[in-house]
């Protein structure tokens, strides 16, 4: 199963002028792999994430999951995200932020997954807090949590490790290895963290919205 972007442009308009945000990137992600995105702020990083995820509409070029075992699966568990802004519901506490992926794909025990996936993210004892009693590290840590709650066949992440400290940048990534080494996520991360680019099995890196070093 793959998750691929080819030959993907993608321009802004600002007033009269124009940000080539993406100039014809190809790339791909395996399940079973973890590929690290790096570039410089503005190198088109996120623009690529959101054409992948569906957010984003390319002006030209595909974006397209090829091999799914199971088509039927709701989009949010074949490509789930941790965006760049988290983007938890400030309502809900954070163990029914995580479950509700969970809920809306009608996965048996949304609530006790979310529980062990939080455990699993160091966040059990904060279960039944809301987004704004814990820190930004830990809603980071949240939507993480939010995104693997579901198993997702791909994971996609945008600095998910950019509001913590090594160790925990480290144990993130330890935590992801695991899940992918058991369920086989193939995971594409944006990052600037040295932990982040030392775990993957290969580096995408693009600059100017181009991939100069695959
Ligand atoms: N909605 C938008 N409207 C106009 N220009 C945009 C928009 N989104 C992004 N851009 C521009 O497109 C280019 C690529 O932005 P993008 O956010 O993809 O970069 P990035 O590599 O993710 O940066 P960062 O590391 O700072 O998050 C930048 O020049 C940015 O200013």
């Amino acid at each position: 199963m793959t998750l691929s972007a080819t030959d993907v442009h993608k321009t802004y308009r600002r007033g009269r002028e124009q940000v080539h945000a993406l100039r014809g990137v190809t790339l791909e992600v395996q399940r079973g792999e973890v590929v690290a995105l790096l570039g410089r702020s503005g190198s088109g990083k996120t623009t690529l994430l959101n054409c992948l995820l569906g957010w984003e509409t390319p002006d030209s070029g595909s974006v397209r999951v090829s091999g799914a075992a199971d088509p039927g699966r709701a989009p949010w568990a074949t490509v789930a995200v941790v965006p760049q802004r988290f983007g938890l519901l400030d309502e809900l506490s954070l163990a029914d932020n995580v479950a509700l992926p969970a809920r809306l794909a009608a996965t048996a025990d949304p609530r006790g997954a979310a529980l062990r996936t939080l455990e699993t993210l160091r966040l059990g004892p904060l279960a039944g807090r809301m987004p704004d009693e814990v820190s930004l590290g830990e809603q980071q840590r949240t939507a993480l949590a939010r995104a693997l709650v579901v198993r997702p066949d791909f994971l996609v992440a945008d600095e998910p490790t950019g509001r913590l400290d090594e160790e925990l940048s480290t144990h993130v990534l330890t935590t992801l290895r695991e899940v992918y080494a058991a369920e086989g996520t193939g995971v594409l991360i944006a990052s600037h963290d040295p932990v982040v680019v030392a775990a993957a099995d290969r580096v995408v890196r693009l600059s100017d919205g181009r991939v100069v070093d695959g």
